[in-house]
């Protein structure tokens, strides 16, 4: 298990440039979409993460042959073979991550049955896939539920429906997008989500000959088509990623320029960076995000669906949130769960209170439930190294970014979870001037407050 410890010597600030490339929560699937089509996909600005390499197998093993393009970082994807693949070794892919489920809409389109696996993803709530399976119920879908996963079976081709979702999921949209476009007729879906990552897959998808319209409403109209053709496509940039980046600049002190950044994706997370106190500065190729100097400001926070704070910007800001002056109030309105990895911050010196309530203002779906869902965070707080164990992707990021901010050494288990969505991380902290070593390349070292 010592590959997947880190050790952080913390208290320098993190300064030089590093760069982005596509979303991890685009990029997996734009690789599922070119399972719709008839001739090869062309993607580009893929990164390499842990999801894109699932997502890779999990398409190869259902046929696609997926290959390298000549430019750094393409991927060609050909689902010419899928009718002809072999899936007995399916269950080695159940619990790698939330991809799998939105094969369903394509591989029922091909094949007229889908296996789906378990699904994995960060444990920041419980997660469920009723939307999913309830809209592709709607489409015609038969669903049966089984030990190892789920298997759906589609006796004609999946018909066009009117659809609202309950709460505007990403991952069910998703699922109604890549069912929708070979469906037979209009698909008209309410209450859609409509995060940029989702109007990049419409724009895969309309590549590809689909026809779909967004109106003002979180309404998308999908008119069913009988064929689609591949597609070549840039993915946008990591906007999680960067602000990933962005608050370890700021709470390190630090200043980093970060290559590929975009400014309207990333809108709402600019407004509360300044609020915060922090700076920023954006040109053509970028977004350079410093620490300007003297006090950070306190602020409340809520996160909600785009083009609110989107949550997995929260936990990464929670950590510079530690260094304001006063009292932050956070209160998380997606995931029930996502405020646990707070309790290792405290151990690090943090003052953070979690509470049931919907602190902020607007009640959320998980105020009379019993979660701990909102979170006072007192600042300024002094952060000492620590043993950490990492929860879940953010989450991760999270600690490395606290661990850098602490003064002394911080030991990080399960660091190997962080590549699942951050490229390189590990080259990135280096180039920015962290000090960190694998236990392999250490002197012995003093280690600073137990978990
Ligand atoms: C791979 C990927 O893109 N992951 C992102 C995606 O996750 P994911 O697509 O899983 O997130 P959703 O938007 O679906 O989930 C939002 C909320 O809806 C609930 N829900 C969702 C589906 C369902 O069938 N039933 C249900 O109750 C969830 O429990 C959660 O409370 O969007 C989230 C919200 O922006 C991000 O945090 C994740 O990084
Ligand atoms: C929650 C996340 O991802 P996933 O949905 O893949 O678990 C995330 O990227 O922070």
């Amino acid at each position: 298990m010592t590959d997947d410890v880190l050790l952080v010597h913390g208290g320098n600030p993190l300064e030089g440039e590093i760069q982005i490339r596509g979303a991890k929560n685009l990029v997996p699937k734009a690789m599922v979409a070119a399972l719709l089509g008839q001739g090869p996909s062309r993607l580009r600005s893929v990164p390499d993460i842990r999801d894109v390499k699932v997502v890779r197998g999990l398409l190869q093993l259902h046929g696609v042959t997926v290959r390298t393009g000549d430019e750094e970082g393409e991927l060609i994807l050909d689902p010419s073979h899928v009718e002809s693949a072999n899936v007995a070794d399916i269950d080695a892919h159940a619990g790698s991550s939330r991809i799998p489920i939105l094969f369903c809409g394509p591989l029922l389109h091909r094949l007229g049955h889908a296996f789906i696996p378990g699904l994995g993803g960060c444990d920041i709530g419980g997660r469920p896939v009723d939307f999913h399976f309830e809209v592709l119920r709607q489409f015609g879908a038969t669903i049966e539920k089984h030990p190892q996963g789920t298997y759906l079976v589609a006796a004609q081709r999946l018909r066009g429906t009117k659809i609202e979702l309950p709460y505007p999921s990403v991952g069910a949209t998703e699922q109604v997008l890549l069912t929708a476009v070979l469906a037979e007729g209009v698909t008209e879906l309410r209450n859609a989500a409509i995060e940029p990552e989702i109007v990049d897959l419409i724009c895969v998808l309309q590549k590809m000959g689909a026809i779909i319209s967004m109106g003002t409403d979180r309404t998308i109209l999908i008119t069913g088509v009988d064929e689609l053709d591949g597609y070549t496509h840039r993915a946008l940039p990591d906007r999680l990623e960067a602000a990933s980046w962005a608050c370890a600049a700021l709470a390190t002190k630090g200043d980093i320029y970060i290559r590929g950044a975009e400014q309207i994706p990333m809108m709402t997370f600019l407004n509360t960076f300044r609020k915060v106190g922090g700076a920023y500065e954006i040109d053509d190729a970028g977004i350079r995000f410093w620490h300007p100097g003297g006090e950070l400001k306190a602020i409340a926070l809520e996160t909600d669906v785009h083009p609110g704070f989107q949550t997995d910007w929260q936990q990464p800001l929670v950590v510079a949130l530690t260094q304001a002056t006063g009292l932050s109030i956070v209160h998380e309105t997606v995931y029930e769960s996502r405020l646990g990895f707070t309790g290792a911050l405290n151990q690090m010196g943090a003052h953070i209170q979690l509470y049931r309530e919907c602190l902020g203002g607007t009640p959320c779906r998980f105020g009379a439930r019993n979660f701990n869902h909102s979170a006072v965070v007192s600042g300024p707080s002094k952060l000492m190294g620590a043993e950490l164990v990492i929860p879940d992707l953010r989450g991760g990021f999270s600690y490395l970014i606290a661990a850098l901010a602490a003064e002394g050494t911080s030991t990080v288990h399960g660091i190997d979870l962080i590549n699942r969505g951050y490229e390189n991380f590990m080259d990135k902290l280096r180039d920015l001037g962290a000090h960190i070593e694998l236990p392999s390349e250490a002197e012995p070292v003093e280690v600073g407050l137990t978990a």
